[in-house]
């Protein structure tokens, strides 16, 4: 399986996923540890790369030994290794790795240590990239409260999980280990759902108000779009649009536990689709959460890092030029525009709004760290875009901007 993923042609969740299925004995405890070490593969893949060089046996294999030796104990790993593989690892654990150059030490491609390093404390958001990120919860504030569903928590399931309040979200919960959630009552009946913190920040930038129409212009499965409607009090109206078909589909069940009413799903096309041009200096509030490399959800998904490359990027940001310019026109005057992405780079997120705002005189910026921290009071952040860090916030690596449309005639 490891070889599977390795050859990149799907994301590592969606083949591990299918492994498991076509093992449907294999007991709970198995699935963690298989899961577990091969991410830790796939987070440290170049320095395993590097130390397998001197190994024995089949390439895989030694990379396999690597994952495990990091997440088993060595008492737990010996009886499944060959007396020489065994020599080979004792020898591995006493290698030096801060001789290592920071690439490959961290496990990163040579252009994107190059990229990385160039942000402020790189060092430190490149080593908490590479740590597994926490599972964190939000409470789906139509149907109850962070505090209720905090003190359901402290018993049963959930408890050894050690809940606690997120430090900046209102409505997160975050969690120890890898609780199955998707499996508790709280999460059949919507009052609970799976989201990183740093995502719940990003949609308190639209502060939607009640009757309003909004529009989640890249709503995939649906996370922040919830979020969204719950806000509004299920009143008004909420298009979530997206050209995925799929995603949506995904999306339809977790509306349905949401209790949510106001939600409008629309499969929109790439470019001038007449829905949108019937929505033209309509809407409230459009979010644009726009598709991006990933790369500052590397925590989650470290398989990016060898999947995206130097051309990958530039084709994204073609395409979140494309989408930021159709879904601004749907703005009403004085109506807000966030636009955000889940990456890390300067040309995926500043650039791309600073290009933006050079040819719509129209839209103004707006201090997104500011109006986060009105609904986040801990977030004490320099303005005018937000931007999250693993280091710094805890959350994945995101960045946010807040554009106003001027009045008509305002420019
Ligand atoms: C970052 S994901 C959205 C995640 C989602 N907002 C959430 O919180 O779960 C970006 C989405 O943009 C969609 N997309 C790609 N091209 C698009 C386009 N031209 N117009 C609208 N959506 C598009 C993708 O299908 C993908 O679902």
């Amino acid at each position: 399986m490891l070889g599977e993923v390795l050859q990149w042609q799907y994301p590592a969740d969606q083949v591990l996923s299918r492994w498991m299925r076509a093992r449907p004995k294999l007991g709970a405890r198995d699935r963690a540890e298989v899961t577990e070490a091969v991410f830790n593969v796939l987070r440290h893949l170049r320095r395993y790369r590097n130390l397998a060089e001197s190994g024995v046996g089949p390439a895989a294999r030694r990379l396999a030994i690597l994952g495990l030796n990091a997440t088993l104990t060595p008492e737990a790993l010996r009886p499944g290794l060959e007396d020489d593989e065994q020599a080979w690892l004792e020898h591995i654990r006493r290698i030096d790795l801060g001789a290592l150059p920071r690439a490959v030490r961290e496990s990163l491609p040579d252009w994107l240590d190059e990229r990385l390093g160039e942000l402020p404390d790189s060092d430190a958001l490149i080593a908490a990239l590479n740590q597994p990120a926490p599972l964190d919860i939000r409470v789906n504030p139509l149907k109850t409260t962070r505090e209720a569903v905090l003190a359901a928590f402290s018993s049963g399931p959930a408890a050894r999980h050690a809940p606690v309040a997120t430090p900046y979200s209102p409505w997160g919960i975050r969690f120890e280990g890898r609780p199955a959630v998707t499996r508790w009552p709280a999460f059949e009946k919507g009052e609970i759902e799976v989201q990183d913190e740093g995502s719940q920040i990003l949609v308190s930038l639209m502060a939607p108000r009640r009757g309003e129409m909004i529009i989640d212009y890249c709503a995939g499965a649906g996370g922040k779009t919830l979020l969204l409607g719950a806000l509004m009090r299920s009143t008004g109206r909420l298009y979530a649009f997206d050209v995925s078909q799929a995603r949506l589909a995904r999306a339809k069940p977790r509306f349905a536990r949401s209790g949510l009413s106001n939600i409008v799903p629309v499969v929109i096309s790439d470019t001038g689709d007449q829905r949108v041009r019937r929505l033209r200096g309509k809407a409230h509030r459009v979010l644009v959460d726009a598709p991006c490399t990933g790369l500052g959800t590397l925590r989650r998904n470290p398989d990016l890092k060898w999947r995206q490359h130097p051309d990958s990027v530039a084709e994204f940001v073609a395409l979140q030029q494309r989408i930021l310019a159709e879904a601004a026109t749907c703005v009403a005057p004085e109506g807000r525009l966030v636009y955000a992405t889940c990456s890390l780079l300067p040309e995926e997120n500043q650039q791309q709004v600073e290009a933006f705002l050079q040819e719509n005189p129209q839209f103004e910026l707006l201090d997104a760290a500011a109006i986060a921290a009105e609904r986040c009071p801990g977030l004490a952040e320099a303005g005018p875009y937000l931007q999250l860090r693993p280091d710094r916030h805890g959350t994945d690596g995101f960045f946010a901007a807040v554009l106003q449309r001027r009045k008509e005639g305002g420019v």
